[in-house]
């Protein structure tokens, strides 16, 4: 199953830098894991914002929910999910 996700980061102005610094790095790790193993399919800054949008393929929403839970960054993120389906008019075969 596919799902677009919207991911906003909302770090407190007054986060401790080191903090700040340790949650990131923890967050591209995991994000680089799971785009390794096919889970996250697309990683795209959104121009001039703390933000990304994402294409997910997981098996199911809780699965989407598990992994969203599970990032460092997650309790500093507004986050808006869409889940996508085939469009009857798309020509792309690997859009599943
Ligand atoms: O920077 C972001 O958009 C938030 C988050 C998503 C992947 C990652 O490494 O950080």
């Amino acid at each position: 199953m596919l799902f677009h996700v919207k991911m906003t980061v909302k770090l407190p102005v007054d986060m401790d830098p080191a903090q700040a610094a340790k949650l990131k790095a923890d967050e591209k790790e995991l994000a680089q894991r799971l785009q390794r193993e096919g889970k996250w399919r697309h990683l795209w800054r959104i121009a001039g914002h703390y933000a990304n949008y994402s294409v997910f393929d997981l098996a199911s929403v809780e699965e989407l929910h598990d992994t969203l839970m599970q990032l460092p960054l997650f309790p500093y993120m507004e986050i808006e999910v869409n889940g996508l389906c085939r469009h009857p008019s798309s020509i792309h075969q690997d859009d599943r």
